[in-house]
């Protein structure tokens, strides 16, 4: 099977490799689409991200989805011809954290293209049933797909309680911004701030249904949110966009008692933040990390049209173009590249 693998910092080799058979609890997948994620083009950049380091040569890809193939002897729920979404992180199912039900904090997960892992830039994946989520007519495999960064999106919206009548600011418009913009809608905001620093991806924002957007290279962002929100501040704040100054203005808008969501990752483990603030006004502020049972809630939003993913895809290339298409997706306007195969 093709399989665009990274042998470098910024250099794909395209492999003939053996198609996998599946497990007994495993589903074979011939995939269809794979998002390019920020993840993936900084491994591609830099061959690192943190910790995890690319020593050997790694498939990338960790939005995928495609059609069942073949199952495994004792899958009962899927069949060949069936079009599933693939949850990229599969745990260990039998630590502390697994048994609590939180199996996104599982030590051992295996995440597809987080080093030493492969992911899904290749024609055959084999991979557990139960991390194999049936897309019903309606749902295409790239919105199958693109489950993977609305899964972060409704994540980070549940830790932040999200709900009806609430006015939410996003700071960072980049696929995360956006997907969060879509969570927190389906859940039920009525108001929805979006920050960036790029002008396109604000008035990209905009068409998606951001009630307000904010150009933080111009205007204040506590002056514009006070204003929108008469004094009051943001019920939620969910911070998507990983820069430090970002990161630090979300207690200075965020009402008091509201909530901040810290999803982008700083470039800088250490922000400092203002403690006596975040005291006195009672913020909770929430890590997120990836998602968990979030799948389900994915491909049913899509069914009922309650979110759109479709419609951040800038373009398509083939698994042969990968090359372009990781450099095409390193350009600051562009939102989201996908690999499609058809094989
Ligand atoms: N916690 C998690 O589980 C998780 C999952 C996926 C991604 N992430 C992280 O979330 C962040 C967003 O992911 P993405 O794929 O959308 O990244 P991205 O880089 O495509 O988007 C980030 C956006 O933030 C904007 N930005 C930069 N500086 C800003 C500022 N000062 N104020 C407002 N906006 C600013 C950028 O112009 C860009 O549009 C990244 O840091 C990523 O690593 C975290
Ligand atoms: C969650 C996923 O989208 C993220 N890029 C990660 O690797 O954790």
């Amino acid at each position: 099977m093709r399989t665009a693998v990274l042998v470098e910092p910024t250099e794909f080799e395209l492999e003939d490799r053996p198609r996998p058979s599946p497990g007994p609890d495993e589903v074979l997948v011939a995939v269809r689409d794979v998002g390019i994620c920020g993840s993936d083009v900084h491994y591609y950049e830099h061959g690192r991200i943190g910790d995890y380091v690319v020593e050997d040569p790694l498939v990338l890809g960790h939005e995928s989805a495609g059609e069942v193939v073949e199952v495994g002897e004792n899958v009962t729920d899927h069949e060949p011809g069936d079009r599933v979404a693939l949850e990229p992180g599969v745990p260990c199912r039998r630590c502390a954290h697994c048994k609590r039900g939180d199996y996104h904090l599982c030590e051992s997960v295996r995440f597809m293209a987080t080093p030493p892992h492969d992911g899904a830039f290749t024609e055959y994946v084999s991979w557990p049933a139960d991390f194999a989520y049936t897309l019903p007519e309606s749902v295409s495999t790239a919105e199958g797909a693109l489950c993977e960064p609305l899964s972060v999106g409704i994540h980070a919206c549940r830790r932040g309680s999200v709900g009806t009548g609430d006015t939410v600011l996003i700071t960072g418009a980049g696929p995360i911004g956006l997907m969060v913009l879509e969570a927190a809608r389906a859940a039920g905001a009525t108001d929805i701030i979006l920050t960036d620093v790029v002008k396109e991806k604000l008035e990209f924002a905009e068409k998606r249904g951001a009630d307000l957007t904010v150009d933080v290279t111009e205007t204040d962002l506590d002056t514009a949110v006070a204003e929108y929100t008469d004094g009051v501040g943001a019920d939620v704040v969910v911070e998507a966009s990983g820069a430090e100054p970002s990161i630090k203005s979300t207690i200075d808008v965020v009402r008091r008692g509201g909530t901040v969501v810290l999803v982008g990752l700083a470039s800088e483990a250490e922000v400092p933040f203002d403690v006596l603030e975040l005291i006195d006004n009672e913020v909770d502020v929430h890590g997120s990390f990836r998602y968990k049972n979030t799948y389900d809630a994915a491909v049913d939003l899509l069914a009922d049209g309650e979110v759109d993913v479709e419609g951040i895809i800038d373009f398509e290339s083939e698994l042969e173009d990968i090359d372009d298409a990781f450099r095409r997706s390193m350009e600051p306007t562009v939102v989201k590249g996908m690999i499609s195969l058809d094989s």
